[in-house]
């Protein structure tokens, strides 16, 4: 029924104040304000509508990108938006287009990697659209392997050019989001090369096509890269493909932060770390941390209302059907995911703290916590996105059948999150530079440097490494301490076991091949602590609102102890835990369930996301799931007409011929 709240009950049984658990989840009352405003004004305009996305063609798809954007532009102009407001106005369009990369990438490289002067130059441009950019860095032959890009920038002394060129096929760039179809310039990464000596790769501003007519300028082939996973989804991005011809650009469009070539041609690099080229990566690495809290927080939030909707089979004593979300099962999936939700959220926010603090200190000069900044964006981005990705596809699963259901929301969700895993770095590739950084970090122990930051627990190993867990019942799973000597002594015995491992090997480099599916398990055992160990932060801070710090407890809990169960080889095999202690955090864990879900649809609903934003059926506000089932299906094109396209040429005549053959 229309305007009856079908969650109403659910809601009554909340024992918090979701008002103030709203405030939590967006970091701030004003960023809640912020979200508030702007995600109901994307909602309440129709350019913004997205339900026929699936059935668009690719360049129907494309096509209303590109109308969304220009009119989000003209909105966020006309209502003279903060910055703040105009993140947030692109995030709630939810429709994946050029403008990410633009402002997500091609800003921030200009902005990290530009002289001021460049910055001058270029930002105002690209500040007001009259350029649109795009990161391409990625090439059809190399992605992971940044140092092994082929595409060449060779400095010209005759005329004061680089020449940018494309030597092969496995050259061309292939990836960049908005490169295919939109992008005016790049920032593209090519192997410096002066004097006859390749310096590496570097960044360079390129003008792609012409400001006039749009058409590739001489010496640039450029084009999409065809349809990529799922109807709709990330079909909206135009990713390109990029090949050079000996293209020039003046020396000036050289990134030169932090080197440079002067007019002679001489290769000057400064005094810091040549990583800091990396910088945009670990600016968005950052960033797709609290991404990863929308999309789980999204797919949770779908997978919860409806779960409290959905009835299957009586209940014991012969009335209504039993909720499924009542189901011991359905909570030990669902309520983990809502969990890691929230953990995400707070670790997103401790990141973007890092970021912060990491920045500032390396505009002073002070390069001593880079290592650690690029482990943990590397590792969390792929911890994160991969429990992310994971999550969707269990919520889905979680849903029955109606999930697979495209008006479900979770088949595009799933699609347009998935690749999350595979750009900005793939994850197994990130897990990597965590181990390397690890392993550093334990060959360091004992020498005089106390490890810090996330690695400070390293610095306690003569305990940790002996420790025996004091949990003696269930309750004492509640204890912050316990729980993250637990955490603690997993992860250190993890690397110090893959150190010692290493230590066995002449060769460190061909040791750490042999090792590297441990060399993963030890990082995101260490990425695992981290999360837990902001959360636990988190609970421990000042927090208003009746009932919301009990309930930030209990998810705080679940989390640390589902990772515990599903990890549970980890810590059985380093000793963390023995089976005892093992089985009372699975019996604390269902008491945990049992304190949820009477508060598991206020915590959803404390994301605060509209039916606009949420874009599913199953997800909606109310719970009118069944009624606006039948009126999406009708909308479906198939349903335009009652006998379909195709019956007078394929069905009729088979009918027909089996009605002849049947006489005979
Ligand atoms: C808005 C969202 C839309 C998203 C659209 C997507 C965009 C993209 O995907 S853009 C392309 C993203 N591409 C990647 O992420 C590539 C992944 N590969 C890399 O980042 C690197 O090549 C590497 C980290 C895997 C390896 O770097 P490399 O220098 O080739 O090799 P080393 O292992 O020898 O590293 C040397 C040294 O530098 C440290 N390091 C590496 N990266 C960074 C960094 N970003 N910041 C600081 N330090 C870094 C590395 O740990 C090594 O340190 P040491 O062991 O101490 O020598
Ligand atoms: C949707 C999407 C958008 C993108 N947008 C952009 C963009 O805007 N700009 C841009 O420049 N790029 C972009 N990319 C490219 C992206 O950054 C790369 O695809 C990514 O970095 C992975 O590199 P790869 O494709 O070379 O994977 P590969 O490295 O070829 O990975 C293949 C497999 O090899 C494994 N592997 C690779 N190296 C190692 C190793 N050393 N040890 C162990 N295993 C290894 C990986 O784990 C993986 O299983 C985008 C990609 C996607 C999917």
């Amino acid at each position: 029924m229309e305007g009856v709240d079908h969650l109403a009950d659910e809601r009554n049984k909340a024992e918090f104040d979701v008002e103030e658990m709203k405030i939590v989840w967006a970091g701030s009352r004003h960023a809640f304000q912020v979200s508030n405003r702007i995600s109901r004004l994307v909602a309440n305009d129709p350019i913004f509508e997205k339900s026929k996305r699936a059935v668009m063609s690719r360049k129907e798809l494309f096509k209303n990108t590109l109308k969304k954007s220009a009119h989000a532009w003209k909105m966020i102009n006309e209502l003279r938006l903060s910055d703040e407001e105009s993140i947030r106005f692109r995030s709630f369009m939810d429709q994946p287009g050029f403008v990410d990369l633009h402002w997500g990438m091609f800003v921030p490289a200009i902005k990290g990697q530009g002289t001021e002067e460049q910055q001058q130059k270029w930002l105002p441009l690209a500040n007001n659209m009259q350029i649109i950019g795009c990161y391409a860095q990625t090439e059809l032959g190399h992605g992971s392997h940044v140092q092994g890009l082929e595409t060449t920038a060779t400095f010209d002394p005759q005329t004061d050019q680089f020449i940018i060129h494309s030597p092969t096929q496995t050259s061309s760039k292939w990836w960049p989001g908005g490169l295919g179809k939109v992008s005016t310039h790049a920032v593209v990464y090519a192997r410096l090369i002066t004097n006859g000596k390749d310096h590496g790769v570097h960044g360079f501003i390129v003008q792609l096509r012409s400001l006039d007519d749009h058409s590739p300028l001489p010496g640039i082939t450029v084009g999409d890269i065809g349809m990529k996973f799922g109807n709709g989804a990330y079909n909206s991005m135009d990713n390109g493909f990029l090949k050079f011809d000996h293209f020039r650009i003046p020396r000036d469009q050289m990134l030169m932060r932090l080197s440079k070539v002067t007019r002679e041609g001489k290769y000057v690099a400064s005094d810091v770390p040549r990583q800091l080229v990396y910088g945009t990566m670990v600016f968005v690495r950052q960033s797709i941390v609290s991404n990863a809290s929308n999309a789980l927080s999204r797919a949770v939030c779908i997978a919860t209302r409806y779960s409290a909707v959905r009835r299957q089979f009586a209940s014991q004593n012969g009335g209504t059907e039993t909720q499924v979300i009542d189901y011991k099962t359905q909570q030990n999936r669902l309520f983990p995911l809502l969990a890691s939700a929230y953990a995400f959220r707070f670790v997103g926010e401790w990141l973007k703290w890092l970021y912060t603090d990491v920045t500032q200190r390396l505009e002073a000069s002070d390069f001593a916590t880079l290592p650690e900044a690029h482990a943990c964006t590397a590792g969390l981005k792929s911890m994160t996105t991969s429990a992310t990705a994971d999550g969707i596809e269990e919520c889905r699963k979680l849903c029955g059948g109606h999930g697979y259901l495209w008006c479900s929301g979770l088949p595009e969700l799933f699609a347009v999150y998935v690749p999350a895993c595979t750009y900005e770095g793939d994850n197994v590739v990130l897990q990597l530079q965590v181990a390397r950084f690890l392993m550093k970090t334990v060959s360091q122990l004992g020498s005089g440097k106390a490890p810090a930051g996330t690695t400070e627990y390293m610095g306690r190993a003569q305990h940790l490494l002996k420790c025996r867990s004091s949990v003696k019942k269930a309750e004492d799973w509640l204890n912050p301490g316990m729980v993250l000597e637990a955490f603690e002594a997993r992860a250190l015995r993890m690397a110090v076991s893959c150190a010692n491992n290493l230590s066995k090997f002449e060769n460190q480099e061909q040791g750490f091949s042999e090792l590297l599916a441990d060399l993963v398990e030890a990082a995101i055992a260490h990425c695992q602590l981290i999360v837990v160990s902001k959360f636990i932060a988190k609970i421990e801070g000042e927090i208003k609102g009746k009932g919301v710090k009990n309930q930030l407890k209990n998810l705080c809990y679940i989390y640390a102890l589902h990772l515990l169960h599903k990890h549970l080889g980890d810590f059985l095999s380093t000793d963390s835990v023995t089976p005892e202690q093992a089985s009372l955090a699975s019996h604390q864990l269902r008491s945990l369930y049992s304190q949820l879900r009477p508060n598991a649809v206020a915590l959803v609903d404390a994301f605060n996301y509209t039916d606009h934003y949420l874009g599913s059926v199953l997800g909606r506000y109310d719970g009118n799931v069944y009624p606006k089932l039948f009126e999406e299906a009708l909308k479906d094109p198939l349903n335009d007409s009652v006998v379909p396209d195709g019956y007078h040429e394929y069905i009729r005549p088979l009918i027909k011929q089996h009605i002849r053959s049947a006489r005979l």
